[in-house]
């Protein structure tokens, strides 16, 4: 199975969580902070996620997954401990054209999470292809040292100066300053140039 990093748009897609644990509230901070409007099925919920439905962020049906869950869904995430249960969410979500991923089944999944550095509109998503997590973990976890807050800034103004240039030049004097732009931008960040 090979897998390949596309970003995805979550503001206000309907996103389908089934299950109320310790991956599921893993799920929902990520999901949440993409901006998804979070529909939450489980018997019970972990106190993170209750008080996540108590405020208003997700919206919880209490009860155990039924097809009729999917209707509407753009993505289901399936984080319940019963595995026939990811399984059918899986099959289910195949027939209808719904994207899911299955938190204890990388090959049957259409998409899977990766281990995020979010810094504004800056990210690094590290993913192993399901091989071993807890390595994407790790890796990211030694990166966010490298890849600090300031990267949010120096995405945001880069950003800002890139619109100008594209705006005022053309040709190979607009590629000239774009190469300028970004080399001054990294400067100073520490990371090491294409000469290095
Ligand atoms: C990156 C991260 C993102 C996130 O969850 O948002 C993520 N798992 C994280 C942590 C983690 N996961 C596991 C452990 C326990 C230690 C260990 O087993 O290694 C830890 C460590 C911990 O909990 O600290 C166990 C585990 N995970 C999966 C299985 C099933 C299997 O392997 O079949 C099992 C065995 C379950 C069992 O015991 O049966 C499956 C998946 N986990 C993925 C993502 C997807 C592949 C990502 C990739 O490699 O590209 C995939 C395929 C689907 C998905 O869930 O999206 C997040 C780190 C977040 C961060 O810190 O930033
Ligand atoms: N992908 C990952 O990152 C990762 C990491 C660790 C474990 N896992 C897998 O995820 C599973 C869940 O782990 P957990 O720690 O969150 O377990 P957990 O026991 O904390 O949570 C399981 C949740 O599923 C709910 N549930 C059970 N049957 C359901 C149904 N029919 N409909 C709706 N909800 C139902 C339970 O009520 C509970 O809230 C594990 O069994 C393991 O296979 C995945």
């Amino acid at each position: 199975m090979s897998y390949y990093p596309l970003m995805i748009q979550l503001t206000d897609r309907p996103v389908l969580l089934v299950g109320g644990g310790r991956v599921a509230r893993r799920k929902a901070d990520a999901l949440l902070s993409a901006g998804a409007a979070l529909q939450v099925v489980a018997p019970v919920l972990c106190d993170r996620l209750a008080q996540l439905a108590a405020e208003g962020a997700v919206t919880w049906r209490q009860g155990v997954f039924a097809p009729a869950d999917l209707e509407g869904i753009f993505l289901a995430v399936a984080c319940t401990d019963r595995r026939e249960v990811n399984a059918r969410i899986g099959a289910l979500c195949r027939e209808r054209g719904v994207l899911c991923c299955l938190c204890d089944d990388a090959e049957q999944s259409d998409t899977i999470f990766p281990a995020v550095i979010k810094r504004g509109a800056f990210q690094l998503a590290v993913s192993t292809g399901g091989k071993n997590p807890g390595l994407a973990r790790e890796v990211k976890k030694r990166l966010s040292h490298q890849f600090g807050p300031e990267y949010a800034a120096l995405c945001q103004e880069s950003g800002r100066a890139r619109r100008a240039i594209l705006r005022a030049a053309q040709g190979a004097e607009r590629e000239a300053l774009l190469r300028q732009l970004d080399a001054a931008a990294l400067e100073g960040t520490g990371l090491p140039t294409e000469e290095d």
